[in-house]
């Protein structure tokens, strides 16, 4: 890791419990521990793919907390801008794995991270960075943390920094009228948009994946991935639409951070000079052996294990 993160991820990281059984939240008597939070995910995917990675956020000083420091610190993710917060309480969040699929129940109300207000952001960690990368997610949280995300866009605007934006739209989170007004602002001032097919629709209103592609790519951005889960990926960069393959995985288990390692693994290849279609195929690999195992931290891969899977 360099000393100054060539990229930086803003938003807010929170403890993860994955009911272990099948069945509804009420009922599940254990649950697997493992990290979430989509840019804290993200962080973690583009450091397992070599990227030199920051990460900024507010903590609690709890042992949640703790536990998300030791896990930057074992991934190389520079935390040198994130703020612990005496007596805060930071995120939780369950996954119940009922019949009609995975159930997200958040404990994130009052967060520290829901505090993040504009004066977190590190103007020269922004502009030192080569790339900035922002969620929905950050901005649905409260109006403080919407105000640090479009402070921090505009930073990294202004400094010649790339900015990558996910809408990671979650209907629990905020109504769907106020996230298509901020989303697609922030589109606007975005390079490189990478939403999944499901809110693309909702939020532009066209149907057809090109169409979905070539209705945020008119808002601006040079490019655009719309990632489709098992139906890969289709990327728009300078109007031409290619078509990325999935990757087949003999058994996806849980599609949690898939989408969070699609977007750290094709920041990563891209700063190293990766066309657009070669990043973009590289983390259709990576994401797709990321739904192999359970949990959006632990199954993400290394750089190693994608490139041998991409030359098996
Ligand atoms: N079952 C699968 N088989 C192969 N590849 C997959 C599968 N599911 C997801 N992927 C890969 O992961 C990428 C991201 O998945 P998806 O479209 O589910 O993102 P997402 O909805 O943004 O995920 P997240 O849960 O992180 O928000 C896809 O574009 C695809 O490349
Ligand atoms: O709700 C959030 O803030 C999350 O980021 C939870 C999960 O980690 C995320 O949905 C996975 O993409």
């Amino acid at each position: 890791m360099s000393a100054v993160p060539d990229i930086l991820a803003v938003g807010e990281p929170m403890l993860e419990f994955n009911a272990a059984e099948d069945g509804p939240l009420h009922a599940a008597g254990s649950f697997t521990v493992g990290y979430g939070g989509d840019s804290s995910n993200f962080a973690v995917a583009a450091a397992r793919s070599g990227a030199s990675t920051g990460y900024v956020t507010r903590i609690g000083d709890d042992e949640f907390g703790t536990a998300f420091l030791r896990l930057w610190e074992r991934e190389g993710v520079d935390a040198a801008h994130v703020v612990r917060e005496p007596g805060g309480r930071t995120g939780v969040y369950f996954i119940g794995r009922g019949p009609e699929g995975s159930t997200f129940t958040y404990y994130r109300d009052g967060s520290p991270a829901s505090r993040l207000a504009p004066a977190d952001i590190p103007e020269e960690a922004v502009a030192n960075a080569r790339l900035l990368h922002l969620t929905g997610i950050t901005q649905a949280i409260s109006t403080s943390a919407a105000d640090a995300a479009f402070h921090a866009m505009d930073l990294a605007r202004r400094h010649g920094t790339l900015v990558t934006y996910d809408p990671n739209h979650r209907p629990a989170l905020w109504p769907v009228e106020r996230a298509r007004a901020i989303v697609m602002r922030s589109v606007e001032l975005s390079d490189i948009v990478l939403p999944n097919i499901e809110e693309g629709r909702l939020l532009t209103g066209a149907h057809a994946p090109e169409a979905v592609a070539e209705a945020f790519a008119a808002r601006g951005p040079r490019t655009v991935v719309l990632k489709m889960g098992a139906d890969g990926a289709l990327l728009s960069h300078d109007g031409t639409i290619t078509r990325i393959d999935p990757y087949r995985v003999e058994r996806p288990v849980d599609p949690s951070g898939a989408g969070d390692t699609f977007d750290g693994a094709f920041a990563a290849r891209l700063l190293e000079g990766a066309p657009p279609v070669e990043a973009a195929r590289y983390a259709a690999v990576a994401a797709a052996l990321t739904t192999t195992g359970h949990g959006a931290v632990r199954p993400i891969p290394s750089r190693a294990a994608v490139e041998q899977a991409m030359s098996a």
